[in-house]
């Protein structure tokens, strides 16, 4: 047996909290001896008697004598006499932590009341507990899954945090740390003031004369609201007494709020009422998202700062080589269109309705920022997203910076849309999006007059300072960028003048063609696009096909895998989206067009696809902005194809989510498949490779084009880090799974 972490724990109040802690410790071996101090005699005899504790005293000093950890979970209020109790039995290396509510102030008793031994005190808070009370409900598997913030201060010693972080994920709990003040704000914005509130509207009613005919019609909603109010009032006292000047904060932000609701409600202000409740809905999605692991907004709720445990966050696949796609196979809707479709609805006059909107991340953090901006989206509700246009001038200024999770062409395209509005505005993102290159975007517009300032060489934060009149340029593209194309497009509506780009070889139409849907007139000609500004979108219905894109991933796995068959239902097949079919067919993929038609202006199909043998190509450059989204897929098929597969040309794969020549070329050597990097594209040889374990780098398209490649590999694939597929293919395991993907989701 292994030595257990401490020798022996003392708890020092022996309630809920602290008899569960000492079940856990038992149960987990994590103790030689668990001893409890505690005032009252009936308690010590109670644990003792349930195996909770082995002994017990009523003078703290005694009880915490010869303990190497000391765990005090009485109320919050009594904290510094509790511990200037103790203090006097601690052994000099006696590490002490805590379970109370509120740290701030306990952190402040624990100061005055532990003198010299307060760096061995690290301040804690379980986020666990249940309607009972008491030593008798001691709960062993209370903390399992639970989380556990530390607040350690500069004074608190590093390794009794970690000996404390140890204790509770050995209990299985997930530990988090953060600052004490971080903490009590959020703590009294999430779980204080609700309290607050619970109690306060239940007082408010019973107050009221008529209030046993009140509560015997209160439905669901009441219950569900009040739920909280049955809490204990002495912990709740203490609480909201500790912890005044964050609960007072968050009382003031909340009634700010409550003032803008009543407003609304009393002017009928429908507007108003369906921004607020349509906002708090998409909020409590991603809430509850985030409590499964999945939302984007995980870092704009502040979470990235406080998470410690990150892997929980970030699942892995395991991939079992072999298998077969067959069936019918709906993917989601096109990623690129879903962002016009909010772009340019929300600056209709109207109300637009998009069908088919995918539910991706990317697209979401889109649809935030337009909220954010003031207008009122409904949805979306499978696929299904009715936007309130509030006209090309209707945007308000967003009270933070909007937040652009891992996407680029939230940030590009809303650069440009930005740039002529009347309001500062910052657009921040995440890690990956934090690396990659805006000036291409910064650049054009601020020929235009734009004032915009980009962060360290020149990536995000972008920052645009509003009320710049824009003047019409035309701007010959310096790379193949349907982003930065759509920026200067975007960016045109609000010049004076005709704006016209140029570019060096055809990229995706979806701006110029959406734009035509809202009947906003866009001159093309040849290589060259440009719109006139001033103009007026008028709100019309979309219908979003199914993303090439991810589609993508079941040309290729269907092509590789033998005995494959799979349709494809509804795909956009917009020629400026179509090079990977050309180069998949180009290598001999066995790929069918049916029942070809038009949807709202964009070309759509059913896709067939079956298992053919594929050989090694140049690919052609041309293709290569066709395809450029899908080269990560497009090197599996490589990998699985006779011969050599050359690509040159393709150097803005290296300013992707990740650098997908160098990111995809580390997943094939771990695979062990030959190929040779260039700057701008590489060579791959195909022919049998192995399992291994693959980095996707959080890049969606790297962690779906490895799944597929288990389709052929002679071992499991293991592809880390893929929380991101979310971003552009929610449900792709799943999806995937069905068809015949050997797939688990760790
Ligand atoms: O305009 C768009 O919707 C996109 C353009 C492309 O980016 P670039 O413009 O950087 O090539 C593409 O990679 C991206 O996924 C979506
Ligand atoms: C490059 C991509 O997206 P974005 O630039 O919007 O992050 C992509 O989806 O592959």
């Amino acid at each position: 047996m292994s030595e257990p972490l401490f020798n022996r724990i003392a708890i020092i109040g022996l309630g809920l909290i602290g008899g569960s802690f000492a079940a856990a410790a038992r149960e987990n071996g994590l103790a030689r001896s668990i001893v409890a101090g505690s005032r009252s005699a009936r308690t010590l005899e109670q644990g003792i008697a349930l195996g909770v504790v082995d002994d017990g005293s009523q003078d703290l000093a005694e009880a915490v004598k010869g303990a190497d950890l000391v765990f005090v979970s009485t109320p919050v209020s009594a904290m510094g006499k509790v511990l200037a109790a103790l203090k006097p039995g601690l052994s000099r290396t006696a590490i002490v932590t805590d379970g109370g509510s509120v740290k701030g102030n306990v952190i402040s008793a624990a100061r005055q009341a532990l003198g010299e031994h307060y760096s061995r005190f690290v301040p804690g808070h379980p986020i666990a507990g249940k309607e009972k009370s008491g030593v008798s409900a001691a709960d062993a598997t209370l903390y399992r899954d639970h989380r556990v913030i530390l607040t350690p201060t500069d004074d608190t010693d590093p390794a009794a945090t970690a000996k404390v972080r140890a204790i509770w994920t050995a209990m299985g709990a997930e530990v988090l740390q953060m600052s004490p003040q971080y903490h009590d704000q959020v703590l009294a914005e999430t779980s204080h003031l609700p309290h607050l509130l619970a109690f306060s509207l239940v007082d408010t009613l019973a107050r009221q004369g008529d209030s046993n005919e009140i509560f015997r019609y209160a439905a669901g909603g009441f219950r569900d609201f009040t739920r909280i109010a049955s809490s204990d009032p002495v912990m709740w006292h203490d609480i909201f007494r500790e912890n005044k000047a964050a609960l007072l904060q968050a009382l003031g932000l909340f009634s700010d709020g409550i003032d803008r609701f009543r407003d609304a409600v009393e002017k009928g202000d429908s507007d108003a009422l369906m921004g607020i409740m349509t906002r708090a809905n998409s909020a409590r999605a991603h809430f509850m998202a985030m409590n499964g692991r999945t939302s984007y907004t995980r870092a704009q709720l502040g979470e990235d700062s406080i998470m410690t445990d990150s892997s929980k966050a970030n699942p892995t696949y395991l991939m079992t080589p072999g298998g077969k796609l067959n069936g019918r196979i709906r993917v989601p809707g096109d990623k690129s269109m879903s962002h016009r479709s909010i772009m340019l609805g929300s600056l209709a006059d109207g109300v637009t309705e998009v069908e088919g909107f995918l539910e991706g991340e990317d697209a979401l953090a889109t649809l935030q920022a337009f909220r954010d901006m003031g207008v009122v989206i409904e949805g979306p509700a499978n696929g299904q997203v009715t936007i309130h246009g509030v006209g090309l001038n209707g945007l308000k200024a967003p009270e933070k910076p909007l937040y652009m999770g891992n996407s680029g062409t939230s940030m590009r395209l809303l650069t440009g849309l930005l740039a002529g509005q009347a309001f500062d505005v910052e657009l921040t993102g995440d890690a990956s999006l934090s690396k990659r290159p805006m000036e291409r975007v910064a650049k054009p517009l601020r020929e235009m007059g734009a004032q915009i300032t980009t962060g360290n060489e020149g990536r995000p934060p972008v920052r645009i300072r509003g009320g710049q009149p824009l003047k019409a340029i035309h701007y010959d593209l310096p790379m193949a960028s349907a982003q930065v194309k759509s920026a200067v497009l975007l960016g045109g509506l609000y010049a004076e003048g005709e704006t016209s780009v140029t570019e060096p070889a055809p990229t995706r139409d979806h701006t110029e063609r959406m734009l035509g849907g809202f009947g906003y007139a866009v001159r093309r000609d040849g290589a060259t696009s440009a719109v006139n500004g001033g103009g007026k979108l008028t709100a019309c219905k979309l219908e979003v096909p199914a993303d090439i894109s991810s589609a993508a991933f079941f040309l290729v796995g269907a092509s590789i895998a033998e005995g494959s068959d799979v349709t494809l239902p509804h795909v956009g097949i917009n020629p400026t989206r179509t090079g990977v079919i050309d180069i998949l067919k180009l290598m001999g993929a066995d790929i069918r067009l049916e029942n070809q038609r038009d949807a709202g202006g964009e070309p759509v199909a059913d896709i067939v696809v079956k298992s053919a043998p594929l050989k090694g190509i140049v690919i052609p450059e041309a293709l290569v902005p066709l395809a450029i989204d899908e080269f990560p897929a497009i090197f599996i098929a490589a990998a699985c194809a006779e011969g050599d597969t050359i690509l040159h040309g393709a150097e803005e794969l290296r300013v992707k989510e990740s650098d997908r020549i160098q990111v995809m070329a580390d997943g094939l050597a771990a695979l062990g498949v030959d190929h040779e990097v260039f700057d701008d594209g590489i060579r791959i040889t195909g022919g049998a490779f192995g399992g291994g374990e693959v980095q996707s780098h959080g890049d969606h398209r790297i962690a779906m084009s490895f799944a597929m490649a288990a389709l052929r590999a002679n071992g499991p694939i293991t592809i880390h880090d893929c929380a991101n597929v979310a971003t552009s293919f929610p449900g792709f395991a799943q999806l995937a799974g069905h068809a015949g993907l050997n797939l688990e989701v760790k």
